[in-house]
């Protein structure tokens, strides 16, 4: 890890992946660049209790995370999540790079529909104490997901300054069922994976 100053800068960025599209992309290379990340972690989710539907397997999410996020300075995909059994929670990947980072500054990132759930997430305080939040605006609607994280006492809010961008995995999944064109929504290298692999062609 290159560390700048004394702390270093580390980020979060934790998702389903399934498949990792432009935005997310968009989005680690924005945190990367405004908040002066030394590294961020890019964690494709193991077994997600808050999702209703089956994630596609653990090892084609994680490979196209790497094919997705290679070309974004200083990120990192990590397998902890898919390695890790049972149930993935946010707090218990916090806590071990707090434990391997010690006095790092973390940061973790998301979208602005995760934050408007945020104190869903198991044990949303002690994360809102181990990490500053990083927002970004998502799609075209206004929703008060970063007012609500603001509301937190203690939090440490930030705007990731993003613009709106309306990709979204749910969307992806559903043309490649319907037999529909993906590619300016996904990286190149994704789109082929997805192809030669045949994936996402039920709904
Ligand atoms: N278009 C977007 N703009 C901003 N943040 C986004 C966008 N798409 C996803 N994110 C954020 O990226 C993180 C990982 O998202 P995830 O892998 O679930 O993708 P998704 O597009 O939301 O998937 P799905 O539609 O399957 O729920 C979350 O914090 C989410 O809010
Ligand atoms: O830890 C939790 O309880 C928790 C609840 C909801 C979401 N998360 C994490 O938030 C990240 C984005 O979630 P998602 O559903 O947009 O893929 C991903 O890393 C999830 O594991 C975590």
């Amino acid at each position: 890890m290159v560390v700048s100053g004394t702390a270093p800068r580390v980020g979060l960025f934790g998702g389903a992946f399934d498949p990792p599209h432009v935005a997310h992309v968009a989005l680690a290379e924005a945190a990367v660049r405004q908040f002066q990340l030394d590294v961020l972690y890019v964690v494709p989710t193991g077994r997600a209790w808050h999702k209703a539907r089956n994630l596609t397997g653990a090892e084609h999410r994680l490979t196209m995370a790497q094919l997705a996020f290679k070309p974004v300075t200083r990120a990192v995909v990590d397998e902890r999540e898919i390695l890790r059994p049972g149930p993935t929670y946010t707090i218990d990947t916090l806590r071990e790079l707090a434990r391997d980072l010690p006095g790092a500054r973390l940061h973790l990132l998301m979208g602005e529909d995760q934050a408007a759930s945020f104190t869903a997430w198991r044990e949303w305080e002690d994360i809102a104490r181990l990490a500053e939040l990083c927002v970004a605006r998502r799609g075209a609607q206004e929703t008060d997901g970063v007012a609500a994280l603001r509301a937190l006492p203690g939090a440490r809010v930030h705007d990731l300054q993003l613009p709106r961008m309306g990709e979204s995995a749910t969307d992806i999944r559903t043309k490649l069922a319907a037999g529909q064109d993906i590619t300016r929504l996904v990286p190149a290298g994704v789109a082929s994976y997805i192809e030669r692999h045949r994936l996402y062609l039920t709904p």
